[in-house]
């Protein structure tokens, strides 16, 4: 194996003690080609060494090309000077960097990375100890064959051989002001070196990821870790990287493309052309790489340090369609860092059980100066015009940084959702195709990952977390992923000129600041501390200001692309573009100095309503919720008691009540029995005509009405049902019987009764009137019991009004419910109806069947008084007869004209009248009582019915419900009901 740029042996080199310039300083490469090769003998040697060690030269192979290239190339002119926006950057030139090719101790610009150093041994290693190692002296063709000796390596000899007052940007880990400096122990404890919690590779979007590498996790090829070996990883919190981009077009090489050197596996870019020199960075990409190996290198160990605690920044930075929006966007099937961080950050969340997190995005574009935020961006119109948006400032406070507001944050939940809202801003981000690229980004584009993360309370402290108590504060970190607009000279049309002017100034302005950032970090040292950083001067300045000034991990990614002979990326302009862009990337990781830590804990009280940590907001809030959840828990178990508690006394209440109805239903009963009781009683004392009975029965009767009385009236209220009230009635029918000396039954019984009277002959008439020698209160009782009766007929009327109606009224229902199944009905349906109808006429009948018995019933009992009333002695009760008629006449004023009628009617059985009248003239006498009491009865009924119009007239006027009340002498009693429909 050959190499085409033999090493010259150099003088050892300690750390530098001096101050170190802020950018690259060419040197004289003494040596280096020493032996001049010709161009052939040069290419084939190189070409040989490429295949060997991975080194790529210019132009790369056309095989292995990524997709989506683009004919840049071919659409611009083959030469046109171009004329460098960065030029005006304060880059030292060495005249003797012109004509480096040609002399053979040409100077070297060098650019040594801190990360190039070895990591510190796990135990107590001396920080000399790499060191030492530099002292050995070997060749490139050394380091890209030797299995035991890593690029790094290589990388510190070619250091180790730099006269002293060349390059210096060596940064020494003993005197670098970061972590690197692991607490000033003289240890170096590079974070983004440190290794990382072991990483689920399935978990890579597309599965693009590279497997880990031992290089990649500091260990040489030969299977060493890193310890003592600088490795791949051996990085500082700043990583600076360069992607070589493939041409769209390759073209035959030439002896332009010999001009440039790409060593991926020695991170090394070198320029043999003007101005030429080598540069070294952390990592340099060829035109082989992929994304996946990018991200890889450049920012896995960033995002998951981000994950940690950490903030983090990941630029792009390079000339326009050098692919920078390649690598952190990527394309579908090779993702960039963006995609590939947002499944890196996943896979950790993943693989951290012991805490929780929160992700919240925002996306904002710097697009002419102004900051727009791409997730709440108005759509972008037909004509591409931009609706008006609110305005977005930079703010600062000593907690947040610089940050923009107002700026909407996602919270997201999934690697898809946080990709859709990215690409959601991607679509909202300005581009526009520009002489070198198609699809030119027009801004600055910043994806921001706040990452929130706090211990998750120990799975055994359940009452801990019942109470919302976690063990430890809510950490905030950060991850910014830019990609910057490329510089590029003036644009032919005024809009891209405009653009272009904004672009090339702010990225100026980022070229002057991490210049100055050297001078800086040396005052620093000073007393002359008040040295100017212009971060204001540009918004992306100003943004970048937290991580340029050493509060976040940084790694930046400068694309190139080198172009071969006669490309557009060979002409000089380009080339000198190309060279900035590198000088760009040497000062930035010679000045840039990260002082990262790891974000504080924060305990955001609930009375902390202004805390960022939106974990902490929400757990407080939960907390709030859950006790809100409590109390209305609680509220709702009180309110249920109480409910409970009032429907138990309602039913309490209800209980009682049933109770007292029961009660009262059964004195009812009682009475009512005890009237029959009594009625029989009666009945006997008629049957053996004994005045003392009669006089005790009489007396009991009167009790029993009374009693029957005020039991009426208790039960008036009640909706007795009709077989009750047809007993009820019937029971007052006996008083009535009973009180005119008539035998009482209820109506089924009167069947008997009819039964009875058949064995006993018709004819017998009784008037009890007479019989118990006390006219006046035989007269009162047979006024409460003929009372009694009315109020026993009323009610029963009135109950089978209100059961008509009810009748009706679900007739109507059934009707109109079942009008259309009626329509639809055949013959048989109606006849159905036409025998509901025929049943509920047969019903009626019977009832009028058991009045007229009732009637029948009656009539036979006062047949009956009459005959007994012929075997006793008419003149016994003669005393009796004014105190009678005086109580008929002082009769209720209740019965009105009815009552007077009866009483007229029973002048007959008055003293004066009693000894002269005869059985035919009694007979008649109680014939016209019947019939008074008829009349009475209707006139009540109707008075009844007058009374229902007056309290619910609408119901009788409506259920047309007439009740005539047998006429005296019909043959029959009938309740006749009609219906209006
Ligand atoms: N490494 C690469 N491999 C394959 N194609 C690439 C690579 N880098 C860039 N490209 C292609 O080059 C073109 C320009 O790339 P890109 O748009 O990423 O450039 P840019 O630096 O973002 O440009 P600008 O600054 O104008 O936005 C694209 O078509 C892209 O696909």
């Amino acid at each position: 194996m050959t190499t085409t740029l033999p090493r010259p042996s150099r003088p050892s080199l300690g750390p530098p003690n001096t101050p170190l310039p802020s950018l690259p300083v060419l040197k004289t490469r003494r040596g280096s080609l020493s032996s001049p090769a010709t161009p052939t003998g040069i290419r084939d040697s190189l070409r040989d060494a490429r295949r060997a060690s991975g080194t790529s030269f210019l132009p790369g192979p056309r095989e292995s090309r990524e997709s989506n290239l683009r004919a840049v190339s071919s659409a611009l002119p083959a030469k046109k000077t171009h004329t460098s926006n960065l030029s005006g950057t304060t880059v030292p030139k060495s005249a003797a960097g012109a004509n480096n090719t040609a002399n053979p101790a040409r100077a070297v610009r060098k650019t040594i990375s801190i990360a190039s150093f070895p990591n510190p041994p796990k135990g107590a290693r001396a920080s000399t100890h790499s060191l030492s190692s530099t002292s050995t002296v070997a060749s490139p063709i050394e380091g890209a064959t030797s299995p035991k000796i890593g690029p790094r390596e290589s990388s510190l000899r070619r250091t180790s051989v730099r006269p002293p007052n060349r390059v210096s940007s060596i940064r020494s880990y003993n005197t670098t002001p970061s972590l690197m400096n692991g607490g000033g122990d003289g240890r170096v404890v590079s974070l983004l070196n440190l290794p990382s919690p072991p990483q689920s590779r399935s978990s890579s979007a597309q599965g693009s990821y590279m497997e880990e590498t031992d290089e990649s996790r500091g260990r040489t090829a030969d299977g060493r870790t890193d310890g003592s070996s600088p490795g791949k990883d051996g990085k500082g919190n700043v990583i600076v990287s360069v992607r070589v981009r493939p041409e769209a077009a390759p073209s035959e090489s030439s002896k332009h493309d010999l001009e440039w050197m790409v060593d991926g596996r020695r991170s090394l870019i070198s320029y043999r052309g003007r101005e030429g020199g080598e540069y070294v960075y952390d990592n340099v990409f060829t035109v082989h790489d992929n994304n996946a190996k990018v991200y890889d290198s450049a920012a896995k160990r960033l995002v998951r340090r981000v994950m940690e605690g950490y903030h983090g920044t990941v630029f792009a930075y390079g000339m326009t369609g050098t692919g920078k929006t390649f690598s952190m966007q990527g394309t579908a099937t090779s993702p960039g860092v963006i995609p590939l961080a947002i499944t890196d950050i996943f896979s950790f969340i993943r693989e951290t059980p012991h805490r929780e997190f929160l992700l919240r995005v925002s996306y904002l574009e710097i697009y002419n100066e102004k900051i727009h935020d791409l997730l709440s961006a108005t759509p972008v119109g037909p004509n591409g015009q931009v609706g008006p948006q609110e305005e977005i400032k930079l703010r600062e406070d000593s907690k947040r940084g610089v940050y923009a507001s107002p700026l909407k944050e996602e919270i997201v939940q999934s690697p898809t959702q946080l990709l859709r809202v990215i690409a959601r801003g991607d679509n909202a981000r300005r581009v526009a195709g520009t002489q070198f690229n198609a699809r030119s980004s027009r801004s600055h584009a910043v994806v921001q990952i706040v990452v929130e993360s706090r211990e998750r309370a120990p799975a055994n402290a359940a009452e801990s977390k019942r109470q919302g108590l976690v063990p430890g504060g809510v950490r905030v970190s950060t991850l910014s992923l830019i990609d910057l607009a490329g510089s590029e000279r003036a644009a032919e049309s005024k809009e891209r000129r405009t653009e272009g002017a904004h672009i090339n100034k702010s990225l100026l302005t980022l070229g002057t600041v991490i210049s100055k950032l050297s001078l800086d970090k040396d005052k620093e040292k000073g007393p002359d501390k008040d040295k100017h950083l212009p971060y204001r001067n540009s918004k992306l300045t100003r943004l970048l200001q937290p991580a340029l000034s050493g509060n976040s991990l940084v790694s930046i990614l400068c694309t190139i692309q080198t172009g071969s002979a006669g490309s557009v990326a060979s002409a000089s302009s380009h080339t000198l573009e190309t060279l900035n862009t590198l000088k760009f990337a040497s000062r930035a990781k010679n000045n840039i100095v990260s002082h990262a830590k790891k974000a504080e804990e924060a305990f955001g009280g609930p009375g902390d309503a202004g805390s960022r940590a939106l974990l902490d907001r929400y757990r407080v809030e939960i907390q709030d919720l859950r006790k809100q959840l409590e109390s209305q828990k609680q509220a709702k178990t009180e309110e249920a008691e109480k409910i409970r508690e009032i429907e138990a006394e309602q039913r309490h209440e209800e209980q009682m009540l049933e109770m007292q109805l029961a009660r009262t239903a059964l004195k009812e009963r009682i009475e009512h029995l005890n009237r029959l009781i009594l009625s029989s009683k009666s009945l006997g004392v008629n049957a053996n005509r004994s005045i003392s009975s009669l006089s005790i029965q009489r007396n009991s009767v009167l009790t029993t009405i009374e009693s029957t009385t005020r039991s009426t009236r208790s039960s008036t209220a009640t909706l007795e049902p009709p077989q009750a009230n047809r007993a009820s009635s019937g029971s007052a029918r006996s008083f009535r019987m009973s009180g005119m000396g008539s035998g009482g039954t209820t109506p089924t019984g009167t069947g008997d009764l009819l039964n009875g009277e058949s064995g006993s002959g018709d004819g017998e008439e009784e008037d009890s009137l007479g019989e118990n020698g006390d006219g006046t209160a035989s007269a009162q009782v047979q006024i409460r019991a003929l009372q009694a009766d009315l109020a026993d007929k009323n009610r029963y009327i009135s109950t089978l009004e209100k059961r008509l109606l009810q009748a009706r009224r679900s007739s109507h229902s059934r009707v109109s419910m079942s009008f259309a199944a009626r329509a639809a009905l055949d013959e048989g349906g109606a006849e159905h109806m036409l025998r509901e109808k025929d049943a509920e006429i047969a019903d009626l009948r019977a009832r009028l069947d058991d009045k007229d018995k009732m009637i029948t019933a009656l009539r036979s009992a006062a047949r009956k008084r009459d005959v007994a009333d012929l075997t006793v002695d008419t003149g016994a009760s003669s005393p009796l007869e004014p105190r009678r008629s005086g109580s008929l006449n002082r009769g209720s004023p209740a019965l009105g004209g009815t009552a007077s009628r009866v009483a007229s009617m029973s002048q007959p059985l008055s003293p004066v009248m009693a000894g002269v009248l005869s059985p035919e003239k009694r007979g008649k006498s109680v014939d016209e009582m019947t019939r008074l009491l008829d009349e009475m009865i209707t006139e009540r009924v109707q008075n009844g019915g007058m009374n229902g119009v007056a309290n619910g007239g609408e119901n009788r006027v409506d259920s047309g419900i007439s009740v005539s009340v047998p006429r005296p002498g019909a043959k029959r009693a009938s309740v006749r009901i009609s219906e209006n429909h």
